[in-house]
């Protein structure tokens, strides 16, 4: 039996009982009809079950777009996807492994040609994509957090995408100092601590500028904290370097500074639940919303779990919270200024010792409340799952 149009956006429950009404109605010839400026096709069934059949929700009418798809958070949102019965178009800068079901389109989100091609056909687009927080890339955040946020929505205006989700981050009103159940209307970080920070702010901005629902385009951000799970290529494998050059031996502050972790199927799960929320009537259009473990966390406690599970020793010296960061401060600076002659990129940045040393938890009530999320994994089994899914970077191997 032929599937619907793939045009079509996802249907939702009262749009597919509105088709099998018409159903009973006709038995035989096509019906068309037109949905959000887009022709939905149905097929010509022949008798009243089979048109029932064939108008019921099919998961492959289901056809969205992940753009970073190739990275961490992006790779598994795609794979949740696929089990929920989407059709995947991967955009990405490069392409990190093959699935069926996925179609990869490889470009730089700056071009908007090279996004048109990817977003034929698609009614949903997720944004994930962005250069890694480590960068110090100054031209290279705005280039593409910026610029190319602002190619992707043209892009999807262009091609008659109705649905975008970005993920956004918490960090976007972090400053460095304590935010304990931050909601999310803080306020902005009038001084964001890096360039990833700062651009990250402006790309939140202009897709939740650009939700029109006269237009047809709904959009919603995404803030998630501390992803971690198998495959991150940085909390993990950044630990464990530290540990095995023997400087994981400091905490910072007195230690007892809680901080959100989120497990990345988490993180995934709001992701979706956002996308199927976002309808012109649904509260969130236009909104930010912090997906959370819902479990802030001790920050140095998460580290020891790690590092303790994978086989390592956990931190037990502490140092002043302010002489680190000071240091780090002082570190960065010169990086700056000596990059002409010798490049050099210290661990210790002002951006990471202020998230080692410092409260900084959100609450996720909003998306609880307009979305119906609830976290799907905890801590625990979020932490022994990421832990399981290393073996090759546990002490010894
Ligand atoms: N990880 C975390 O803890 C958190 C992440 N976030 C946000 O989540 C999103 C995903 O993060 P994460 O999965 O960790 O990051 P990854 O770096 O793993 O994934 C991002 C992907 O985007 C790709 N990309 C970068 N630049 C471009 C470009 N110009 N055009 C097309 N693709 C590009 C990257 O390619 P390449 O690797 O080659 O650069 C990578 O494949 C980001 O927006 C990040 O800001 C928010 C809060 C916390
Ligand atoms: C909650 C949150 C936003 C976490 C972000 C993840 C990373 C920024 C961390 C992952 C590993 C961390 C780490 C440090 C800082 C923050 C991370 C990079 C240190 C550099 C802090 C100072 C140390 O003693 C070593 C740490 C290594 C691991």
């Amino acid at each position: 039996m032929p599937p619907l149009h793939p045009n079509s956006s996802p249907p939702n429950e009262s749009a597919s009982r509105a088709q099998l009404i018409q159903g009973l109605l006709f038995v035989r010839g096509s019906i068309h009809t037109v949905a959000k400026q887009k022709t939905v096709c149905l097929p010509t069934p022949t008798t009243h079950l089979q048109f029932a059949m064939a108008t019921r929700i099919r998961p492959s009418s289901k056809r969205c777009a992940v753009i970073g798809g190739s990275g961490f958070l992006g790779r598994h949102l795609v794979e949740k996807l696929l089990d929920k019965g989407y059709t995947v178009s991967v955009f990405d800068i490069r392409q990190s492994y093959e699935l069926p079901g996925v179609t990869f389109h490889q470009g730089d989100l700056c071009d908007k040609q090279a996004l048109l091609t990817a977003l034929q056909d698609v009614s949903l687009v997720f944004h994930c994509a962005s250069p890694a927080p480590a960068s110090d890339d100054k031209a290279l955040f705005q280039r593409v957090n910026i610029q190319g946020t602002q190619t992707v929505l043209q892009a999807c205006t262009e091609a008659g995408v109705q649905k975008v989700v970005l993920t956004s981050s918490a960090s976007v009103v972090f400053e460095g100092t304590d935010i304990k159940d931050g909601r999310e209307d803080l306020p902005y970080a009038k001084k964001p601590i890096d360039y990833y920070t700062e651009t990250k702010i402006e790309q939140e901005k202009l897709v939740l500028k650009a939700c029109d629902k006269e237009k047809g385009l709904l959009t919603v951000a995404i803030r998630p904290h501390g992803i971690f799970g198998p495959r991150d290529p940085q909390l993990v494998p950044i630990l464990v370097d530290t540990a095995r050059r023997g400087k994981m031996k400091f905490i910072i502050g007195d230690g007892s500074n809680l901080v959100d972790f989120t497990f990345v199927d988490n993180v995934v799960h709001g992701h979706i639940l956002a996308a199927e929320s976002l309808r012109p009537e649904s509260p969130i259009c236009g909104k930010a919303y912090h997906i959370t473990n819902d479990e802030p966390v001790r920050f140095w406690d998460f580290m020891a779990d790690i590092l303790v599970g994978l086989g390592y020793a956990a931190p037990r010296y502490h140092l002043p919270y302010t002489l680190v960061y000071g240091l780090a401060l002082l570190l960065w600076l010169l990086s700056l200024l000596l990059r002409p002659l010798v490049a050099f990129k210290p661990t210790f940045t002002p951006m990471r010792v202020a998230l080692a040393g410092t409260h900084h938890f959100y609450s996720c009530s909003r998306a609880k409340q307009d979305m119906g999320y609830k976290p799907v994994i905890s801590l625990k089994d979020g932490i022994r799952r990421t832990v399981e899914s290393y073996p090759h970077l546990r002490h010894g191997a």
